[in-house]
């Protein structure tokens, strides 16, 4: 069954050693809507309206790991904005921006774009007024720890981490074998674009590692996905942790205005 292939980890910065769920608890739960009791108060109804809790998200997961399908299910169920690092620097050279004329020199040679014009264009984003609204779900970004702290020096912090795990043998079977140097932001490939030293070849990490290593202070879910699971067992895992987080949160909101 595909659902059997799949793990799923949640780590909380409370706790950071991961708990493993087993699927069948994780399937057997009920989910719970959002209704409104006719008993709620009067300033619940008035804080409701004035602003209904969202979700914040950021999503990671190497290439070929179903990211970009898992995004598309998020975003249509949470009725999310999906902000996607490569989409915003993309526009970027498509409008003709000096931003997006600097970029383009680093993606082509597939390296990561400088901080100073990815956080500012990710932060511009965020700050949009439909992103406070509908919430948001952030792809491709942060890749490096630095880019994870300046984010949340403007005040963005997501409610939850989605990582999406592929073993490493089915990567590489899927797909190119690249490597992020952590250290000097520079790809390397392990079959092609070998690094240049043992020292080098010790430190490099897939790119979803980076956020890793940067420590979020919010949850993580980790969905850890062999060849086999299907997207859709894949997202009734994410839709699972994330309508329960949403309920945590406006469970909150009616405790506050109660
Ligand atoms: N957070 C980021 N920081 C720096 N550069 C980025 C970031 N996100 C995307 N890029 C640049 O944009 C390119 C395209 O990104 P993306 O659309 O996510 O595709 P890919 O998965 O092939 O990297 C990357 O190779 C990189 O050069």
């Amino acid at each position: 069954m595909a659902c059997c292939s799949l793990n799923f980890q949640v780590v909380s910065s409370s706790n950071p050693k991961p708990s493993t769920l087993s699927t069948s608890s994780l399937f057997g739960r009920r989910r719970c809507g959002i209704n409104r009791s006719p008993s709620y108060s009067k300033s619940l109804v008035l804080a409701s309206a004035k602003k209904q809790e969202t979700l914040k998200i950021m999503i990671s997961g190497a290439p070929a790991s179903g990211k970009g399908t898992q995004c598309e299910l998020i975003t249509k169920k949470y009725g999310l904005v999906h902000i996607a690092a490569g989409d915003l620097l993309r526009a970027e050279i498509v409008a003709g921006t000096e931003n997006g004329r600097r970029a383009k020199e680093y993606m082509e040679k597939g390296q990561l774009v400088p901080n100073e014009i990815v956080v500012m264009m990710v932060k511009d984003r965020l700050s949009q007024p439909d992103s406070d609204e509908k919430g948001w779900l952030l792809d491709g970004y942060p890749r490096s720890s630095s880019q994870a702290t300046a984010l949340k020096e403007f005040g963005f912090q997501p409610d939850i981490f989605i990582l999406l795990e592929v073993p490493e043998e089915i990567l590489v079977e899927r797909v190119v074998g690249r490597r992020l140097d952590p250290v000097t932001g520079k790809i390397y490939h392990i079959k092609y674009s070998p690094p240049e030293t043992e020292e080098i070849a010790a430190r490099l990490t897939q790119r979803k590692a980076a956020f890793e290593h940067s420590s979020p202070k919010c949850r993580v879910s980790a969905f850890i996905v062999d060849g086999s699971a299907s997207k859709e067992a894949v997202f009734a895992h994410i839709d699972r942790e994330l309508t329960k987080l949403l309920e945590q949160k406006r469970g909150k909101l009616k405790s506050m205005a109660a």
